[in-house]
């Protein structure tokens, strides 16, 4: 499966400039011919959440106008990253992953169900109830937004209900960039799974984000490391690497779920 992570900025507020962006990197990520293209979190308005009702999109009909037709136009997956969405009818705004598959269908949309007290989005956003899992060929693909990284659970439970590779999208700053590292590749090696993490980079409103995107395969190697700049990033993965570590070590098979 080769994979393209746009690692971008976001212009706070611009839903405007980042469509325009977006637009120009899809065109971008195309040209290395991936089977599935991975944005960032929030890419649309960045944490404007005090501006949410004017400034998400409404339905998600203009990302998903854009997604779906270029998805379908040049026979790729993607996988939204989130934006900020306003359902019209009720008026919640939701941290809102929208993925489509090579026909411009929606394969799943994920709510993000943690919301961060840190960047304010319990004050303002509607928390998920479901999972974010979809299929790829035949093959689980778990998705998470950004803080969702924290929670060990979660990750658990999308392989258990078959998720061999794992997305998180995020907007996760420089301040923890550690934890973001640790996290990401123990979380691919307790899970025995590929972990793929978007992370933008640049400055919102004094928070510096240091892209740092990573692709980790299932025995916690880094295969891809990105630096603190917009790029997109392409590698191809072994999807049947994740059974022949499962099998080496079958953890799950000799988790005590009896006991815990
Ligand atoms: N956008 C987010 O969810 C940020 C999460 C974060 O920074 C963390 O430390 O967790």
């Amino acid at each position: 499966m080769k994979v393209a992570l746009v690692q971008m900025d976001v212009q706070i507020g611009e839903p405007e400039v980042n469509y325009r962006k977006v637009e120009r990197f899809l065109d971008e990520a195309m040209a290395q011919s991936p089977d599935v293209i991975i944005f960032p979190e929030m890419w649309n308005t960045g944490y404007a959440l005090e501006q949410g009702d004017a400034l998400a999109d409404a339905d998600g009909q203009r990302t998903r106008a854009l997604f779906s037709s270029y998805a379908k136009a040049h026979n790729v997956m993607i996988v939204g990253g989130s934006v900020l969405y306003k359902d019209s009818g009720s008026g919640d705004i939701t941290n809102t992953m929208l993925v489509f598959d090579r026909n411009g269908d929606e394969v799943l949309r994920y709510d993000k169900v943690h919301l961060f007290r840190l960047m304010d989005e319990d004050q303002y956003l509607k928390a998920g109830n479901s999972f974010g899992l979809f299929d790829y060929e035949g093959t689980g693909i778990g998705t998470m937004i950004c803080y969702d990284l924290r929670f060990p659970l979660l990750f658990r439970k999308l392989v258990s209900l078959g998720a061999k590779v794992i997305i998180n999208t995020a907007q996760w700053p420089t301040a923890r960039v550690d934890h973001w590292r640790t996290l990401v590749i123990s979380r691919a090696i307790e899970n025995q799974s590929y972990m793929i993490a978007v992370n933008r980079c640049g400055t919102s409103r004094e928070t510096a984000f240091p892209g740092n995107s990573l692709v980790i395969d299932p025995w916690g190697e880094v295969l891809l490391e990105g630096d603190g700049t917009e790029q997109v990033y392409v590698i191809d993965i072994d999807l049947a690497k994740v059974d022949e570590i499962r099998k080496r070590i079958p953890v799950f098979d000799d988790q005590r779920f009896d006991l815990y």
